[in-house]
């Protein structure tokens, strides 16, 4: 299977025709307003629309209830709903059934033991996205550009396909997939030349080197 790469907090419709054009296999729209990437539903009606299938729509949500799930499915129809909050096993099974579409279940990872969540979310989620765990003071529990000890996931046995997200960008990405094993890779803040503002050319470097491990993975 090859490497999904997922560029998230896209919201500008420059920025989303380079991820687009430079082959982004996921395109990530923030709904949660204390992010500096969050977006409107009207502005997610807008870009979503200009995706036009050339890639797969996730809509990111933290503890969202059903209204707000229901306002972003009328609006963006995202293809994937990435959960990013302290969403439950019994949650998640729930927004599956209620819109029918696939869930990617963000697991924070700080130390080991933070993995003992899985066998609950791999029952019920589709997919599942590592990323660094949040400081107790932070303002939102992603985007903060600092990666996880990869090491973690070295001995997984996961029956799910996933991801690893936190801190990546484009000189670190081959070392983060090579110690994962990840089917996929997720950015934000390595794309970005300032809080929010993603940087055309950091966002085609990323997927240039993404890609490239696929190569050498071929060989
Ligand atoms: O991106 C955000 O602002 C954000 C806000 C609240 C919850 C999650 C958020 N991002 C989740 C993502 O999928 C990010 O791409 C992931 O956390 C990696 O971010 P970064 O370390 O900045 O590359």
């Amino acid at each position: 299977m090859s490497l999904l790469v997922k560029i998230c907090g896209l919201s500008t419709r420059e920025t989303l025709d380079v991820a687009l054009d430079a082959g982004a296999d996921m395109v990530g729209f923030v709904f949660f307003p204390p992010s500096p990437r969050h977006i409107s539903l009207e502005a997610g009606r807008d870009l979503g629309r200009q995706v036009k299938g050339r890639a797969l729509k996730v809509a990111l949500t933290v503890d969202a209830d059903d209204a707000t799930l229901d306002n972003i499915m009328d609006a963006l129809s995202p293809d994937i709903f990435q959960l990013h909050g302290k969403e439950s096993v019994a949650r998640v099974r729930d927004i599956k059934q209620r819109f029918g579409r696939p869930v990617m279940k963000a697991v924070p990872v700080a130390i080991a033991a933070d993995l003992a969540v899985l066998p609950g979310y791999a029952a019920a989620a589709d997919r599942i996205l590592f990323d660094a765990r949040a400081p107790k003071d932070a303002t939102r529990p992603g985007g903060l550009g600092a990666p996880f000890d990869w090491h973690l996931l070295e001995n997984l046995d996961l029956k799910l396909p996933y991801m690893v997200s936190g801190g990546l960008h484009a000189d670190n990405v081959a070392e983060a997939l090579r110690v994962t094993r990840a089917g996929g890779v997720d950015v934000s803040s390595g794309v970005e030349s300032a809080s929010g503002v993603k940087d055309p050319e950091m966002i085609k470097a990323f997927i240039r080197a993404a890609r490239a491990t696929q190569e050498l993975s071929v060989r």
